[in-house]
């Protein structure tokens, strides 16, 4: 159960995870991460949907060193609106080792999607989420998605599974590579031919420069760990487009209100939904190294 304090800022994270039975492999990438605050630094949104307690990047850098990770990908959380200063400032605080994702305004200037990269920004986030954002203009956001090109940068999608078929003509008309947070969203206890997954596979199909996340249990299987319905859902899905996809933890799992996630079993759901070396090596080394850190490669 989450914890509210005397401001009414809510904790939705554990503070004492697991240590996981799984070990990562060396240089292992959490590419689905977001840093809250600190609020006194960093103050929230006017229009946040939710008000967090402060996760920053000293708590982030404790949980990747217990969870056995190397580096991290921090996507801007609704909370902090377009401002991304939380999480250019936990980039700029990690030593080269965390890369982020902004939300901008979409009349951003060229000199400030500089300084963005500048900041280790390597990609913009579109939210389509109702409970999180009050407006999401497909036709500014591909304008956006136009003007982030000649970065190198790729967008990354946030929707539900209900809304992907109206979806579809927005993604097709991206010209850079797109992520989709969390695959979407699928009813996970359809089974991996169900509707949702069916679907979205017909869309990773579409174009081969879409990827997913392969996130959440905690927000797609209500059955809690080991996650079964998850497992079942999204092995298949890693085993058949195993260079697409991503892996992050979530931490600090935003408006996860009624069970916390404990980080140590999500972590060990990784070995049950990439069942090889290779395949870890994959979804937790080479494909964020890709998209994140190219030159390394
Ligand atoms: O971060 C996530 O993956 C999920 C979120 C929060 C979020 O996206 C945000 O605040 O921007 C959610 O489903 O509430």
């Amino acid at each position: 159960m989450s914890t509210t304090d005397a401001d009414g800022r809510i904790r939705s994270w554990t503070l004492e995870p697991s240590k996981p039975r799984f070990t990562p492999p060396p240089g292992a990438v959490d590419a689905h991460c977001h840093v809250f605050g600190p609020q006194a630094q960093f103050p929230f949104s006017p229009k946040a949907k939710y008000l967090p307690q402060d996760a920053g990047p000293d708590a982030l850098f404790a949980l990747r060193e217990r969870l056995g990770f190397a580096r991290n990908v921090i996507v801007q959380a609704s909370c902090h609106g377009t401002d991304n200063a939380a999480t250019l400032n936990a980039i700029a605080v990690s030593n080269g080792t965390c890369r982020g994702v902004a939300v901008v305004d979409p009349p951003i200037s060229d000199v400030e999607l500089d300084e963005l990269h500048a900041g280790g920004i390597r990609g913009v986030r579109f939210n389509f989420l109702k409970r999180l954002v009050d407006d999401a203009p497909k036709d500014k956001f591909l304008e956006v998605a136009q003007r982030i090109a000649r970065l190198g940068w790729h967008v990354v999608v946030y929707f539900e599974a209900d809304i992907l078929e109206e979806m579809k003509p927005f993604l097709a008309a991206i010209p850079v590579p797109i992520v989709i947070d969390h695959m979407g969203r699928p009813d996970v206890r359809q089974g991996p031919d169900g509707a949702d997954m069916t679907a979205f596979r017909a869309l990773l199909d579409s174009r081969a420069d879409i990827w997913t996340k392969v996130t959440c249990p905690d927000r797609l299987d209500p059955a809690g760990p080991p996650y079964a319905d998850f497992v079942a859902a999204v092995r298949p899905l890693v085993e058949s487009y195993p260079d697409r996809v991503l892996w992050g933890t979530d931490w600090p799992h935003p408006n996860m209100e009624t069970v916390l996630p404990d980080d140590g079993a999500l972590v060990d759901v990784i070995p049950a939904i990439a069942v090889t070396a290779e395949l870890q090596h994959k979804l937790l080394v080479a494909n964020p190294m890709r998209l994140y850190w190219p030159e390394e490669g």
